[in-house]
């Protein structure tokens, strides 16, 4: 079993209040999430002493307005805009009034803003009225639930959306904590728990990273802990060869083999790995690699079928996909029980499927089925599908990865860790948390080369299997 955190899409959420609702005092659950806003708020005030509520049409706005009611009841000076006062959640509304809050035109100048402006009914970006409030705020905002403006299951911002400095979410983590910026997100209890079956995705955290990371043991060998393939490079990028190896031989001890046109450059930048020309005579493997710089030819396309008929896991990346996307009866020579991991960005995605569109979630399932392949759609937030409908997300902290040559490294990593025989969901999901982590730690706040992401490979295995 993979621990994990969980996130619940809305439809699942809904539900499981609804049953922890029809068995507890009508408005208890929001004066809790209330209650656990107003926490938040008077931590993130810090002593100041001036809140502004935006208060939309639903019980999101309820929330902010019962949150109102214990930051008044703190001393706080708290002042609310109603965005629409004829569906202003009543009693929120009038324990607010009764407490001394204030209902105004224009928040004017605070120290803190709750946004209460939409929840999990939220369809779209933030509506013109809305915008036009959030358009000019100086003071942090305290998002309720999801900062508006943000699909809450599919995290996509199609306009204009609050910038939270926090988000105070409730009962359980929803898709759009893990897929898009809310600030650092705290979550209340509200009693959800014994009602939520499994999550719809997870998310990985460092530790669990770390802990699934293989480890030699005293009784293995070079050979036991897998050896990792690499079929990638060519006379005119040798360059992504040296990288996917360099990743895989950075990733796990054991042993990685290189077969293909970059076999020179690969041996004087790695002596430890064993290269040969050609894939023919490359030697047995637990997994394969194959696809970066390795060009679209006839000859990449034999290498494909090749490892694709090898029986063993294959990671497939850049021209791989767009081999198979411009010829599909390449899949023919796949073994229909060999697990293979696609990792296209974008533009890949779209040769292979169709157009990713605003849920990225769904795209990747929709072709981790089709395939029936892992599916690690790359990017700023990556996504892993499996074909057995788990899915993963890693939003990365900072974007330094977005770098030529990064996506090779990946896919040395993915290789790596499919020979160690993880499970083939979690060797891409552990290898995009690594990834990102050490695209973060080779950084420092500048520009990276991806040589230099793949020399931090190692510190940040250190510190996740530490963390
Ligand atoms: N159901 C429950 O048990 C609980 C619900 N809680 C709160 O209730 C919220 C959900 O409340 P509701 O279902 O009443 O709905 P919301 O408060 O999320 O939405 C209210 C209204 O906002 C408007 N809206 C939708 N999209 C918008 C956009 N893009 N821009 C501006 N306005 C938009 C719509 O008219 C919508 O009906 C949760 O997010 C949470 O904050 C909490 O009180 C905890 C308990
Ligand atoms: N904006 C971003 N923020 C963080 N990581 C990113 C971003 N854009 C791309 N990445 C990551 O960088 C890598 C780029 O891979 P790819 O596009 O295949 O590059 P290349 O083909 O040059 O190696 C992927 O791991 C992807 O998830
Ligand atoms: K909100």
């Amino acid at each position: 079993m993979i621990p994990m955190r969980g996130l619940w899409t809305t439809a699942r959420v809904r539900a499981a209040e609804e049953r922890v609702m029809a068995r507890v005092p009508a408005g208890s659950l929001m004066r809790r999430a209330a209650f656990g806003v107003a926490t938040a708020a008077l931590e993130l005030l810090g002593g100041k002493r001036r809140v502004g509520l935006l208060v939309g049409a639903g019980n999101n706005g309820g929330d902010a307005l019962w949150a109102g009611y214990y930051l008044r009841r703190r001393g706080v000076a708290v002042r609310a805009v109603l965005l629409a006062p004829e569906k202003a959640h009543a009693e929120g509304l009038a324990a607010f009034r009764r407490v001394g809050g204030r209902v105004v035109d224009r928040l004017g100048e605070v120290d803190l803003v709750v946004d209460g402006i939409v929840g999990l009914s939220a369809r779209g970006p933030l509506r013109p009225d809305a915008a036009e409030h959030v358009a000019h705020l100086d003071a942090p905002v305290l998002a309720v639930d999801l900062p508006s403006g943000i699909d809450p299951d599919t995290g996509a911002i199609t306009g204009p959306a609050v910038r939270a400095a926090m988000t105070v979410t409730f009962g359980c983590l929803k898709p759009v904590h893990a897929l898009a910026d809310c600030g650092e997100v705290r979550l209340v209890d509200i009693g959800l728990g014994p009602e939520l079956a499994g999550p719809d995705l997870a998310e990985l955290d460092d530790a669990e990273v770390g802990a699934h990371w293989p480890v030699p043991g005293p009784q293995d060998d070079k050979y036991t802990q897998g050896v990792t393939g690499v079929a990638a490079g060519s006379a005119t990028y040798p360059g992504a060869a040296v990288l996917a190896t360099g990743a895989a031989l950075l990733a796990t001890s054991g042993m990685v083999r290189y077969a293909g046109a970059a076999a020179d450059g690969v041996r004087a930048r790695w002596p430890e790995a064993i290269c040969t020309g050609s894939i023919t005579d490359a030697g047995r493997v637990q997994s394969w690699v194959a696809g970066p710089g390795l060009g679209t030819g006839l000859s990449a396309e034999a290498v494909l079928r090749t490892v694709l008929e090898a029986g063993v896991p294959v990671c497939l990346d850049a021209d791989a996909i767009t081999m198979l996307a411009n010829n599909p009866d390449l899949w023919d020579a796949r073994d229909p029980d060999t697990p293979v991991v696609l990792t296209p960005h974008d533009r890949e995605y779209e040769r292979l499927a169709g157009e990713v569109g605003h849920d990225r979630v769904a795209a990747a399932r929709r072709a981790a089925e089709k395939f029936r392949a892992v599916v690690l759609l790359k990017g700023h937030v990556t996504v892993v599908a499996g074909p057995d409908g788990r899915v993963l997300v890693n939003r990365a902290s900072g974007s330094w990865a977005a770098t030529a040559g990064s996506g090779d490294v990946l896919s040395g990593l993915i290789g790596a860790l499919l020979a160690a025989r993880l499970d083939p969901v979690l060797a891409a999901g552990c290898a995009a948390r690594l990834h990102a982590v050490a695209a973060e730690r080779a950084s420092g706040g500048a520009p990276i080369p991806a040589s230099a992401l793949l020399a931090a490979v190692p510190d940040a295995i250190r510190a996740l299997r530490s963390g």
